[in-house]
């Protein structure tokens, strides 16, 4: 017999074999749902696949519980930990600055997600490193309504992750450290595998699941109220919680009563990020050069020639500086890269492309200031904006752009001072680009204002100044006018470009902005910043290196206690959360126990 089930807006018939099939209420509709998708001979095959998947997933839980009831237990490994990541690990930057730092700390390093981006160097030559991949779910998916594909996602998922967690990680790890959102079915799955193999389970929270949700299906959806109360109640008890801004950790103990240690671990750049040299500017534009050598940019950029100069640099011979001799007695030139005066000024974004950036805000700027540089007479430069990363609206956006620059739309001439590009860049190059950069922009604006830029982290570790769209927690890391400039709408952003740029390279109003993020960022050489704190609200969590902060607050940060503190990711690690998962470690946490 079919069933029906009804859900908000669209209707299920259920066939013996519980295969979804999607019917709608209206004929136009569903004559629409048949266009965009059929159920193919394909889908029928998956539906196998995945109702064996079911069977195996119930008899592979099976055989765990009984033998947690029936065998006594595997003690954990003392450093060891599995790092959860439901994405791709290589556009996961924090989790993979995580694992490099348990690794560096001896740690046998499990991380655990999809495959896609090339990670960090690091982590695939660090031998306490191991990358266990997720297996990817079938393309026909993505051809799917989200109602319909999302649950055979996630019984693929809850398998594939059991499996490594319980099985191709082969002892139980001391950790498990999950990164949220996403939140299903990540949350409820460390919390077994916990329970199994006596792990002790970090949740990093990064954002909150739901609220990403929302944008899609508007706070009110059911499915948003289910994800809400899925990721509190899974989420609300660990061995620790990480948060990215301390308003975050404001809310959810306020909001979700969080059980566990607390810690604010703001985001931090690598130590290697930096402002480039003229010698390395030189060489990443040379291995940028073939992305500038489209039809769109060939007559934009100034010309050049490789290997002796490219758009944004040129190689000069010093003889009064750098003349030597060589070894056979010819008296030689070192090349002296440097920055051309002709240049365009470099402006960088950087975006997993998701519909909380919202750049329609940027292009709008960008013709506001194409205007502007009209009406200087060549008081303003011209200006590439490149805006690197891979995400779901980058298509969208980059249509737009198109358009714009050509005056196709037909109410507005193309773009003369104006270009902007999107690259996806190797790890190593991506600081590289960022520290050659004029002008950082950040769109971010979250959809819980409750996270940080990563992308302006680190934009400062490569003494890139950045303009950035202003939401609530946002001064936990600009401040207006010292490290940055905070915008709220298109017309303000266009105004600080113009001001930044006028009389660019030897801009006044760029250099002073540049000078005052120096001062407010700079590196610390040592371990020796003072501030740091955990909270504890479970008296019996047994933490030997924790301590409460006299207020009972999390201090770290100038958001609440106007206390300005910058320094590397490895710093600010080891500083927080070595104390956290190496019992007895020696540091100044102790000394408050
Ligand atoms: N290799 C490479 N990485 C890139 C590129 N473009 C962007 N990225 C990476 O992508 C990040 C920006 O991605 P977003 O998804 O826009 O991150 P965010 O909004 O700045 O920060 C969010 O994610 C962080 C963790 O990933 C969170 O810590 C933060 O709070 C916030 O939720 C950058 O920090 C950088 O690491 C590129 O071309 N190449």
């Amino acid at each position: 017999m079919a069933r029906r089930d009804n859900w908000p807006g669209v209707k299920f018939t259920l066939p013996p074999t519980a295969t979804v099939i999607a019917t709608l209420p209206s004929d136009s509709e569903e004559s629409e749902l048949q266009e965009n998708w059929q159920y193919t001979d394909e889908l029928a095959f998956m539906d196998q696949i995945i109702a064996a998947f079911q069977l195996l997933l119930t008899l592979f839980l099976g055989y765990f519980l009984l033998r947690k009831f029936l065998t006594p237990a595997e003690r954990p490994l003392r450093r060891s930990v599995a790092i959860l990541v439901l994405g791709d690990v290589g556009r996961s930057p924090r989790m993979m600055y995580h694992a490099e730092s348990f690794a560096n700390n001896h740690f046998d390093t499990y991380i655990v997600g999809n495959k896609g981006a090339q990670p960090i160097p690091s982590l695939l030559t660090l031998p306490q490193v191991r990358l266990l991949y997720l297996p990817d779910p079938p393309k026909s998916f993505a051809n799917l309504p989200f109602i319909i594909s999302a649950p055979r996602k996630i019984i693929l998922q809850v398998f594939s992750i059991l499996e490594t967690l319980l099985i191709r990680i082969p002892h139980p790890p001391e950790f498990i450290l999950v990164q949220n959102p996403p939140s299903i079915p990540t949350l409820a799955l460390v919390w077994l595998v916990s329970w199994i193999r006596g792990s002790k389970v970090i949740i990093d929270w990064h954002n909150l699941g739901y609220s990403i949700l929302a944008l899609k299906l508007g706070k009110d959806h059911l499915f948003v109220k289910i994800a809400e109360w899925f990721e509190a109640y899974f989420g609300r008890s660990a061995y620790a919680h990480l948060f990215v801004t301390q308003a975050m950790h404001d809310f959810l103990v306020k909001e979700w009563d969080l059980q566990g240690l607390k810690l604010v671990l703001h985001d931090r750049p690598p130590a290697h990020f930096h402002r480039a040299s003229p010698q390395e500017m030189h060489e990443l534009f040379l291995r940028l050069t073939p992305s500038f050598q489209t039809p769109d940019l060939l007559t934009f950029l100034p010309s050049s020639t490789s290997p002796t100069s490219t758009p944004f640099t040129r190689v000069l011979s010093s003889p009064s500086f750098s003349s030597f001799s060589t070894d056979i007695g010819i008296e030689t030139d070192t090349p002296v890269p440097s920055q051309r005066p002709d240049r365009p000024a470099l402006l960088l974004s950087s975006t997993s492309w998701t519909p909380d950036e919202d750049f329609s805000i940027l292009l709008k700027a960008l013709s506001l200031y194409e205007q502007k540089a009209i009406e200087a007479e060549g008081r303003l430069p011209k200006v590439l904006m490149v805006v690197t990363g891979k995400g779901p609206e980058r298509e969208k956006y980059m249509n737009e752009v198109g358009t714009l620059q050509s005056g196709a739309g037909g109410t507005e001439e193309g773009w003369k001072y104006v270009r902007c590009v999107s690259m996806w860049l190797e790890a190593a190059d991506y600081p590289l680009l960022l520290g050659s950069a004029d002008i950082g922009i950040s769109l971010h604006s979250s959809s819980s204002a409750l996270d940080l830029p990563m992308k302006v982290v680190d934009m400062f570790g490569c003494g890139l100044p950045v303009c950035a769209l202003n939401f609530k927690c946002l001064d936990e890391l600009v401040r207006d006018g010292v490290n940055g400039l905070v915008f709220r709408d298109a017309e303000q952003l266009a105004a600080q470009l113009e001001s930044l740029l006028t009389h660019f390279p030897s801009s006044p109003t760029l250099a002073s902005l540049c000078a005052s993020l120096q001062r407010s960022t700079p590196i610390p050489p040592t371990r020796s910043l003072s501030s740091f704190s955990y909270e504890r609200s479970d008296a019996s969590t047994p933490v030997s290196a924790s301590t409460e902060s006299p207020t009972g607050e999390t201090v770290f940060g100038f958001g609440r206690s106007e206390e300005w503190e910058w320094c590397s990711w490895t710093q600010n690690w080891d500083r927080l959360m070595r104390p956290l998962v190496l019992p007895g470690v020696k540091s100044n946490v102790d000394a408050h126990i």
